[in-house]
């Protein structure tokens, strides 16, 4: 494959961008070599600048659940694009695309957009701080929610993969209120909360994680976590960024009928615009400003162009329920095949897959929590990932993240990712 194209925009890059790349995980630091530079992208494949296809399983690492150049998406935007670009005043699309959400997730009674993932987690966590009146937090080891400065304590996804969990520039009197539990265990948050009484405003969870690789809660967790939530007054935030409209049109909370007190949401809201949400419960929503104290904005929050495309991709899955179907029974067709491959070499690689979630986590041993994650032969998986990407299949360039499919996938594309699935893993 020639990638000498990439390989001198890299170097150009590096210049001018800190790594090269305006996000971590796009630098291939994980699994060695070069970044390669897309040029443009159309249903499942990804084009690069030097004309190679790539079957594409990181879809904008999520926004993308209906592939690349959707048509129903462009239409909107376009017709956007015609009234400008953005206002800085109240829209009326901005209330459609709040009651759609409302409507499509229970949990949610208000929301507020915002402009990533990582605002949304931020405001929340605020939010929760403000509300109760409480300076603590807890978070899971390996979860990761965003680059904001309570989060980067035993971070997941790209602060994991870089070997930062714990980031520089984050001060002592930030770590400190945030406390940390291993995820799927349940005792853990109740020997910190005992020790904590009192003191922590809120538990930022995500659902099913993606940010170890795609680690699935056990039997219980979830409904563990609400219960100790409502016994000590803690608020209960699902960041939802990476499974909200995603593992169904309700999210994560809607396949393990739990209900948050706040949710978090990104990628897919905006249809891959720069658009992140945060809401839940009318009486907590109602202490953000200017209805309330807590102090929360943005320039181009509720961009109309961003909502244009937000509300065209919600209004899609909201009517067409079948894509869950679909890329559900794609996820678990993938699963049982790469199984099946990895049986066949005496290769047993542990798989999680819910949905149109799956990680391919090189250990044998079953993946609960971050420190099983950890124990994957990350090297093993860069040559796996340099495998896949040389048989046309682009990958997350991590161990420490999930696959993401989109329904533009087909049969054959399916095959084409086992079959090459195959042909790496003999050559490991
Ligand atoms: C559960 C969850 N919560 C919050 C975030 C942060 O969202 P953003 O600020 O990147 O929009 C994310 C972002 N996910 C990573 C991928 N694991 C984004 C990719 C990147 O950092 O470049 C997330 O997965």
């Amino acid at each position: 494959m020639d990638k000498s194209k990439s390989k001198s925009l890299f170097t150009k890059a590096q210049n001018f961008i800190p790594g090269g790349v305006n996000s971590p995980v796009r630098a291939f630091k994980a699994v060695g070599g070069d970044p390669i530079f897309i040029k443009s992208a159309k249903g499942a494949y990804m084009y690069d600048e030097d004309g190679n296809k790539y079957i594409d399983l990181i879809n904008s690492w999520g926004p993308m659940i209906l592939g690349h150049g959707n048509g129903a998406i462009e239409a909107a935007v376009a017709d956007a694009l015609k009234r400008s670009l953005s206002f800085g005043a109240p829209t009326a699309k901005e209330i459609e695309i709040a009651e759609l959400i409302t409507h499509m997730v229970p949990s949610i009674e208000k929301v507020r957009m915002v402009n990533s993932g990582t605002e949304a987690t931020m405001s929340a966590v605020r939010l929760a701080r403000g509300y109760t009146g409480r300076e603590k937090i807890l978070k899971f080891e390996g979860c990761y929610h965003g680059h904001g400065d309570s989060f980067l304590i035993a971070a997941g996804s790209g602060a994991a993969t870089m070997g930062t969990p714990n980031s520089p520039g984050v001060t002592q009197g930030t770590a400190k209120d945030t406390l940390t539990a291993p995820f799927n265990d349940l005792d853990a948050v109740k020997n910190i909360v005992e020790q904590n009484k009192d003191q922590i405003a809120a538990l930022i969870v995500e659902p099913v994680a993606g940010n170890m690789g795609c680690v699935l809660p056990k039997e219980g967790y979830l409904q563990g976590l609400r219960e100790i939530c409502d016994q000590n007054g803690i608020v209960l935030i699902f960041d939802e960024v990476m499974t909200g409209f995603r593992l169904s049109k309700a999210g994560a909370q809607g396949i393990f009928n739990i209900k948050p007190d706040i949710t978090t949401l990104g990628k897919i809201i905006g249809g891959g615009m720069p658009v992140g949400a945060y809401g839940g419960k009318k009486e907590i929503m109602d202490f953000v400003s200017p209805q309330g104290p807590v102090y929360q904005a943005g320039t181009l929050s509720g961009n109309p162009i961003a909502m244009a495309a937000g509300y065209a991709i919600l209004s899609y899955l909201n009517d067409h329920d079948e894509v869950y179907e679909q890329i559900g029974a794609s996820g678990q067709y993938l699963a049982k095949e790469l199984a099946k491959v990895n049986t066949a070499l005496g290769k047993d690689y542990t798989i999680n897959q819910l949905g149109s979630m799956i990680s391919v986590f090189f250990t044998n041993e079953q993946v609960y929590d971050f420190e099983g994650a950890k124990k994957c032969d990350t090297e093993m998986f860069g040559k796996y990932f340099q495998g896949m990407l040389n048989e046309g299949v682009y990958l997350p360039p991590a161990q420490f993240e999930s696959w993401f499919l989109s329904t533009s996938l087909s049969a054959e594309d399916l095959d084409h990712i086992v079959k090459s699935h195959e042909k790496v893993l003999k050559n490991l």
